[in-house]
């Protein structure tokens, strides 16, 4: 058995950075900026007023000046005069602040009677301006490769970068196996039950960035099983869920082997998620997922979206690891790294009393894997742990 590490460095060596494809500006977020964009302008392109008030010369803004209003400013409507001396200029929020003004009053602070003004004794003397290119200059960069936020959307737009080049989703098909499953909203036989680890992984890799297909249940025969890996054989990844033990009826390796599937590893040091499988067949990658629902979802996690991150040029890290203290003892680990269902309190990190890989209802009132390293010794409460959060 090879331990984690070694798994994630194989399925790296497995998978490569996607092309990069341009896409609107609108369909660009939560994709994978890929390349560097610049503004293409100045923000803001002028010296813009922060508040509604009237602008003013330095010299006029003093407590009790009376000065005469000679035209007003409003956004998208510049003034086109200069502000001279005794004279305010009618201003509003985002409006080029004229010629020879350089200061804005806010109303508030004025007394106004027909066409004059008068400034009040307490004003407060900030400038309300927003000097030309105070939140970005033309040539402003932002950086690649990552995640595009709705806030990086919104910059993006004030840029006006209306195409945005962007990783391509990776691909991935998602193959339930077994004679067992039915699909959710079916009838399921006094034998049967619903498959449910295909569903819960096409959120978990939507979310991560990829397109991810969910492909008909394969049944336990080999030439089931061949007919669904021929029909995603346009992936980038191949997932197979379930099979990959060794009953009679664990036949996901051996029909992929006929296919010609290149084996990398098979089983790994961990606790849940040992019988996993992966290599290379045709032009995809394959993983081949343990069937029981948490061992899947784990793999999930510490796997299939590290290899995600992976295509989609964001680096090649494992799962990203919080600490926080132990709230109860936990007993010493066996030889495979545990990655225990565990709650995390104000008191810290408990550890639910049942660790089953078949119980889902655990996993999804569990919102931290408590990570136990192969061989740990028992941990005391208080101690600090690592968890990688869900
Ligand atoms: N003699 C041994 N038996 C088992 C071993 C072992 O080392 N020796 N390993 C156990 C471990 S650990 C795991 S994990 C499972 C993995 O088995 P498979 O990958 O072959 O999975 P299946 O046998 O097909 O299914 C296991 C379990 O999960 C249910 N399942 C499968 N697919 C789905 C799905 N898409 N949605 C919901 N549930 C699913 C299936 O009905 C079974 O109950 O093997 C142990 N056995
Ligand atoms: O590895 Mo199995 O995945 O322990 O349940």
């Amino acid at each position: 058995m090879i331990t984690v590490n070694e798994a994630l460095a194989h399925l790296f060596a497995l998978t490569s950075p996607l092309s990069v494809e341009e896409v609107k500006l609108s369909e660009s977020s939560f994709r994978t900026l890929s390349r560097p964009v610049k503004a293409l302008r100045d923000q803001p392109p002028f010296s813009a007023s922060a508040m509604d008030g009237y602008a003013v010369r330095e010299d006029d803004a003093r407590p009790g000046a009376t000065l005469t209003v000679v035209g007003e400013a409003a956004a998208g409507r510049a003034w086109s005069g200069t502000v001279s001396a005794g004279q305010a200029v009618r201003i509003f929020t985002g409006a080029p602040v004229p010629e020879g003004a350089a200061r804005v009053v806010i109303q508030e602070d004025v007394t106004r009677n027909a066409d004059r003004i008068t400034i009040a004794a307490d004003y407060s003397d900030s400038t309300n301006i927003r000097p030309l290119g105070a939140d970005f200059r033309i040539g402003d960069q932002i950086d690649s490769p990552r995640v595009i936020s709705p806030s990086d959307v919104a910059l993006m737009a004030a840029m006006n970068i209306a195409r945005v080049p962007v990783a391509r989703r990776p691909r991935v098909a998602l193959i339930p196996t077994g004679d067992e499953l039915v699909q959710p909203g079916e009838a399921p036989g006094p034998d049967q039950i619903v498959a449910s680890n295909s569903y819960g992984l096409h959120a978990l890799l939507t979310a991560a960035g990829a397109e991810a297909r969910l492909m008909p249940i394969a049944r336990d025969r080999i030439d089931s099983l061949q007919t669904i890996l021929s029909l995603a054989s346009d992936a980038d990844l191949i997932l197979t869920i379930g099979g990959a033990s060794v009953g009679d009826h664990d036949l996901v390796a051996q029909a992929a082997a006929d296919l010609g599937m290149e084996r990398a590893f098979y089983k790994v040091a961990m606790r849940p998620g040992k019988p996993l499988m992966a290599g290379r067949l045709g032009d995809a990658a394959m993983i081949g997922l343990p069937g029981n629902p948490v061992s899947a979802m784990v793999c999930g996690h510490i796997f299939v979206v590290p290899v995600i991150r992976h295509m989609l040029g964001l680096g090649s890290a494992p799962a990203p690891r919080l600490r926080a203290p132990l709230a109860q003892d936990v007993e010493a680990n066996g030889p495979r790294e545990h990655y225990m269902r565990a709650r995390l309190t104000p008191e810290g990190l408990v550890p639910d009393a049942r660790q089953d890989s078949a119980l889902l209802s655990v996993l999804a009132g569990s919102g931290a894997l408590l990570v136990r390293a192969p061989n740990a010794p028992a941990a005391k409460a208080g101690e600090i742990a690592d968890y990688l959060p869900l």
